[in-house]
């Protein structure tokens, strides 16, 4: 399909500086991402349609913050607090800026509530080095938000795909509950591209498969022991109150883990 398909018609139209603005439409439909109020990064920016998507959906109490190594033009009478940043993702000044503007992660948890990213390289034509440059890009943007995120946020990045994709996933996975790859509708049929959506962000200090030796502090309602771990809590079936015991982390969530004691 050329450049000149519906989606670019459309976007004309509808007024959005970029087709790619329907692939953003698509991955929230689908994934959830930009629930109202939340606090957007968007890396790779330029020109703006996924920011024009995102400040629709957040509105007024969001805040979006821009970030691409070319200008992004001010969005016209965006509803959020937006912020713009010209830098180079794979440069530590431009990690900073966006940090000293979301504020640092706190006690309770990180500043921002979703990092996309639909950076992609320059491309060469050759598949493989278009790809390990793509991964790399992704790489940069799953440090920012790691670093930014809160428990229970969101990341989403476009990749090209190929040989690197299975290492960078699982790379990815244990640090959301969950990671799935989509290809929104409005990617041209094409491309190689891909968006790695993974959800809920894991701030906790256990994970999937560790063992760890708990005291159960109370019972709950349902019945399962409770424990913390470094102040975060685990329920552990079959147990009683005040017992000391070894367990399995079966399942993570953002903010407590169910765990087994192990025979
Ligand atoms: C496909 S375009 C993004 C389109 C945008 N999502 C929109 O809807 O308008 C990819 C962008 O990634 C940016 N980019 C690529 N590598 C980058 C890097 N290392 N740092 C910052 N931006 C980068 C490019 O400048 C380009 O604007």
């Amino acid at each position: 399909m050329s450049g000149k398909d519906d989606y670019y018609n459309r976007a004309k139209q509808e007024g959005y500086r970029a087709r790619s603005a329907y692939k953003l439409q698509q991955l929230d439909d689908t994934a959830g991402l930009l629930g109202e109020g939340r606090t957007v990064v968007d890396l790779g920016a330029a020109p703006g349609g996924w920011m024009q998507v995102a400040a629709e959906r957040i509105g007024e109490r969001g805040t979006l913050v821009g970030v691409d190594r070319q200008t992004i033009d001010d969005l016209e009478d965006p509803e959020p607090t937006v912020e713009y940043v010209r830098g180079d993702m794979t440069e530590d000044s431009t990690k900073d800026e966006i940090r000293e503007i979301v504020g640092e992660s706190d006690g309770s948890g990180g500043p921002v509530d979703v990092v996309i990213s639909d950076m992609a390289p320059n491309m060469t034509g050759q598949y493989d080095l278009d790809h390990a440059r793509s991964v790399h890009l992704v790489r940069q943007a799953f440090e920012v938000a790691t670093d930014l995120l809160d428990a229970g946020g969101d990341f989403c990045a476009k990749v090209f795909d190929g040989q690197d994709l299975d290492d960078l996933i699982a790379d990815i996975e244990p640090e959301f509950e969950y990671v799935r790859e989509v290809r929104p509708d409005a990617s041209r049929d094409s491309s190689s591209e891909l968006y790695l959506v993974a959800k809920h962000r894991l701030t906790g200090p256990v994970r999937e498969g560790d063992i760890v030796e708990v005291t159960i502090e109370d019972i709950g309602e349902e019945g399962d022991g409770i424990a913390k771990v470094e102040n975060f809590t685990v329920f552990v079936s079959g147990v009683e109150d005040g017992e000391t015991v070894e367990v399995r982390i079966d399942d993570v969530k953002p903010r407590y883990a169910f765990a087994e004691r192990v025979e």
